[in-house]
């Protein structure tokens, strides 16, 4: 029976951050272990819809407020992804190139919502199971449920899995005339603090909800963004299931992204040749311990704290060390960031911007990659770090707290802080330099790191036991 994954992201169709790394290959593995998986997107005028070919399964106008849109459906025709991919295309709606932040984002995420159900429910469709992501799709085990457009799928289960519990984009009452007809008796499970909320009727709705790890399970019952009352009292029905890491994507050995192919048997020469090219880009020395950062530039990363780490750790370290940024976000911090580069422009170097191949080559050519998040639902990018040899240097929250042990500590490999502050970050980059000062010891280490198993092998396996525990014939 066919499982529909629903999300705003999927990689390589389009991706802002981890949401789309994890919707474009959980599918993936789940279909290679047996299962029927599919993903549902909204459609996006980007590189991967203009260079391959789609064709149109169905066609038809649904209801938004008092206009009438007309949408399709459109199949990608290989289904080279590993999994059938179907886009949501609105002309005038759901036909831009960005995937957030337009004015009416309220209104194309709802439509997306809408056409998917609308062509399930018209097509005569039983899926053995919705799978939506994030709170762009969050409406729907809602409007399943309780809506008599859908009636015939209200025995379909729903499993929401929650990738960032701070966004909930939620939208004030005068909107629920965007919704098709729903039973007013159940508007309670719609609303929280006063507003249609969809991430809290995705949590209320859902047969059950999932987190990307399982200590961000319990974090959201205290820091949810105002949600934590109702993590609490709905904790029962939630299951934390760490991330995998799509291997064939992010694989040292055959990484066309990267300038130095390599293992953990030759990672010494493959790190090396790495480095050297990404410090000539970035007119760094290379003989120096390289900490990096990637991602966006926001304060539930600690962004924020970074243009203060750096240079206390610069002045310090007494420029012993260099950093290297790539990312993109609040405006404030890429100033703060920039302003930095151009005071130490041999000791730390900027990129403002989303590239995803440089992306790759920082993480093959780094020492350490930073990642001093606030809040951290799994992370990907220190599982990245750790299968191309780089040490994460992280703080002990969420997924990070789950995947990354001190190297002080028994079997450990990375190095962990408490504190989301500038003092505890510099003292780990102080502890960084002086492991790297230890070349047999890190070497080692470095070893240790790319044998980890963090493949989605063993999550998969977790996804399939709950979705068989909801419908025991999918
Ligand atoms: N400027 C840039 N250029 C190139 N690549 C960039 C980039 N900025 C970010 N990336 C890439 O985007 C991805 C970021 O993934 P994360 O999981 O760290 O964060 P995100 O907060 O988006 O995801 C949310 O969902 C995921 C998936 O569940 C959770 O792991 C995470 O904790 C949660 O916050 C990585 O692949 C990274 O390399």
């Amino acid at each position: 029976m066919k499982i529909y994954h629903l999300s705003a992201e999927c990689y390589p169709v389009a991706k802002v951050g981890g949401l789309g790394d994890v919707v474009g290959a959980l599918p993936k593995y789940q279909n290679l272990a047996g299962l029927q998986a599919a993903v549902v997107l909204p459609f996006y005028d980007r590189k991967f819809t203009q260079e391959n070919e789609f064709e149109t399964v169905f066609a038809a106008a649904t209801l938004l407020g008092n206009k009438r849109y007309f949408f399709e459906i459109l199949k990608e025709k290989t289904d080279k992804l590993g999994f059938e991919l179907y886009l949501v295309k609105i002309p005038g709606l759901l036909d831009r190139e960005n995937i957030y932040s337009y004015p009416d984002e309220r209104e194309q995420f709802i439509a997306y919502q809408l056409a998917f159900l609308d062509w399930i429910s018209y097509s005569q469709q039983t899926p053995g199971l919705i799978h939506c992501h994030d709170h762009h799709t969050g409406l729907v085990p809602f409007l399943l449920y309780h809506s008599k457009l859908y009636t015939r799928l209200a025995n379909v289960p729903t499993v929401f899995t929650i990738h960032n519990g701070q966004y909930h984009g939620a939208f004030g009452w005068d909107k629920l005339s965007l919704l098709p007809e729903i039973d007013l008796t159940k508007t309670g499970l719609l609303d929280w603090a006063g507003g249609i909320n969809p991430l809290a009727a995705a949590v209320k709705c859902s047969w059950k909800y999932t987190t990307v790890s399982p200590s961000y399970l319990e974090e959201l019952t205290y820091n949810s963004n105002g949600l934590e009352y109702l993590f609490y009292t709905e904790r029962l029905k939630g299951t934390g299931i760490m991330n995998g890491i799509d291997t064939e994507v992010w694989n040292p050995q055959t990484d066309a992204m990267i300038a130095a192919k390599f293992t953990a048997r030759t990672l010494a020469k493959g790190k090396r040749a790495n480095k050297e090219v990404l410090c000539s880009r970035f007119e760094l020395n290379p003989e120096k311990p390289l900490f990096t950062f990637i991602g966006r530039l926001v304060v539930e990363k600690g962004a924020d704290l970074l243009a203060r780490a750096i240079e206390r750790s610069l002045l310090e370290n007494e420029g012993e060390i260099n950093f290297l940024v790539l990312g993109t976000g609040d405006k404030e911090t890429e100033q703060d960031l920039l302003k930095l580069k151009n005071k130490y422009p041999e000791h730390c170097a900027v990129f403002i911007g989303y590239d995803e191949a440089l992306a790759h080559q920082i993480y093959a050519g780094a020492d350490f990659l930073l990642m001093p998040s606030r809040v951290e639902p799994c992370g990907l990018n220190q599982l990245y770090a750790l299968r191309y040899g780089t040490m994460p240097v992280v703080r002990a929250t969420g997924g990070l707290r789950d995947s990354v042990i001190d190297f002080g500590d028994e079997g450990g490999y990375g190095i962990r802080f408490i504190q989301d502050n500038v003092q505890d970050i510099c003292h780990s980059v102080f502890r960084a330099k002086q492991l790297y000062k230890d070349t047999a010891k890190l070497q080692q280490l470095r070893k240790q790191m790319m044998t980890l198993d963090f493949s989605w092998a063993r999550s998969t396996q977790q996804y399939i036991d709950l979705y068989k525990s909801l419908n025991p014939i999918i």
